[in-house]
């Protein structure tokens, strides 16, 4: 089956051909860039070399598109609508990286990115597969899920799905490699800003704030709020999320490892390390895993749940191509069963 990638020259775009290389149902067709029409991808990233010599192409061409059953868009958030739509009706399958497909309600994207939604009720699935995997089957449009969002939400599900927390009172502490910020230059990824630092941003107003909601939310049924700090932390890949909530009054600690043991106990790329576990990025970096520790504070009747991911494999592109998988009927697993790297 052949598939594109637009936005092939960004890190996600670059991590999704990694990760094609090694798929055995999958064969790369166009590859996008708009600053690098007509270069060969190798010479861009010499660490491709070997497995590809195509040359970027514009994606405005749409006809390149014709032949692949399923495009992947790696671009920033505001700009996969106005190619979406198109390769939609064509029947092409999209899987959109970026954040243009995530929300059932385009208005609070529109609140949150501050761009004008062009393709609404595009009929697009939330693209968290372990939460969503029966309607991603069946979808046409794929709204990836987010790097931070992907470590948050797994991490809470089952607590929210079983109501054991107050879903009105959560908290999530997560620290990223600097690789989440793409590729692009800017003061806050220099190394002498970087190195030796660890720094908070964007404080109560993170706009993956709305799309942990949103999925907490349809999990429980009931509305979710959450105060959500993001920090830079100087490592390449990676993201550590620590996530706070109220328990309910009358929960027990057995009840808190049911649940996840009920919602993950099938799932492969969800490791549980238990109650009292300890998920460190260094054990997911380069695969699709998503690690999972929880501990009870019984003094303070809080649950705090750690996830460990690398923001470009299940954070972005791993995820991608597992939702590929889900959508076409290959194996979950398929070009993905790598063995973390380590150390
Ligand atoms: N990095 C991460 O950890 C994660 C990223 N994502 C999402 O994936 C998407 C890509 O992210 P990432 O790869 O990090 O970003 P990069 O900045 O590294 O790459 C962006 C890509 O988009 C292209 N691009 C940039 N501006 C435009 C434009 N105006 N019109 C058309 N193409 C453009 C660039 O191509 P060129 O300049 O060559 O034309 C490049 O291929 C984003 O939506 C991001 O939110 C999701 C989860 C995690
Ligand atoms: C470290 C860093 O800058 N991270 C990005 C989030 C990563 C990303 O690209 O966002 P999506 O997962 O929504 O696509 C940020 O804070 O905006």
């Amino acid at each position: 089956m052949k598939v594109s990638v637009i936005g092939a020259t960004g890190y996600a775009g670059a991590e999704l051909l990694r990760i094609l290389s090694n798929h055995p149902e999958v064969e790369v067709a166009a590859i996008t860039s708009e600053s690098h029409t007509g270069t060969s991808i190798a010479d861009l990233f010499p660490h491709l070399a070997g497995f590809y010599d195509k040359k970027l192409t514009s994606m405005n061409d749409l006809n390149q598109f014709a032949d692949s059953q399923a495009v992947f868009i790696g671009l920033p958030h505001g700009h996969a609508m106005a190619i979406g739509r198109p390769l939609a009706e064509q029947g092409i399958k999209v899987i959109d990286l970026g954040a243009d497909y995530r929300f059932r309600n385009e208005s609070i994207y529109e609140a949150w990115y501050k761009v004008e939604h062009t393709h609404r009720n595009s009929g697009a699935v939330y693209g968290l597969t372990e939460l969503y995997r029966q309607q991603i089957k069946a979808a046409s449009i794929v709204g990836n899920a987010g790097c931070y969002t992907t470590a948050s939400i797994l991490a809470l599900a089952p607590l929210a799905k079983a109501h054991l927390i107050d879903t009105k009172n959560i908290v999530v502490d997560a620290k990223s490699g600097v690789s989440g910020a793409g590729r692009g230059l800017s003061l806050n990824v220099h190394m002498a800003e970087m190195s030796e630092n660890l720094k908070a941003y964007n404080v109560g107003g993170h706009r993956h704030t709305p799309e942990i909601e949103q999925a907490l939310a349809e999990i429980s049924g009931q509305e979710s709020l959450i105060s959500f700090t993001p920090h830079l932390i100087p490592m390449s890949r990676g993201i550590l999320s620590t996530c706070y909530a109220t328990l309910q009054e009358g929960i027990k600690p057995e009840d808190v490892d049911q649940a996840f043991y009920e919602m993950y106990g099938q799932e492969f790329f969800v490791r549980l390390l238990g109650r009292g576990g300890y998920p460190a990025v260094k054990n997911t970096r380069g695969s699709n895993f998503c690690d999972l520790g929880w501990h009870i504070d019984s003094r303070t009747n809080r649950v705090i749940v750690v996830s460990a991911i690398d923001n470009l494999v299940k954070g972005a592109a791993g995820q991608a191509v597992q939702n590929l998988n889900v959508m076409f009927g290959f194996d979950e697993g398929s070009g993905l069963k790598q063995v973390a790297l380590y150390p």
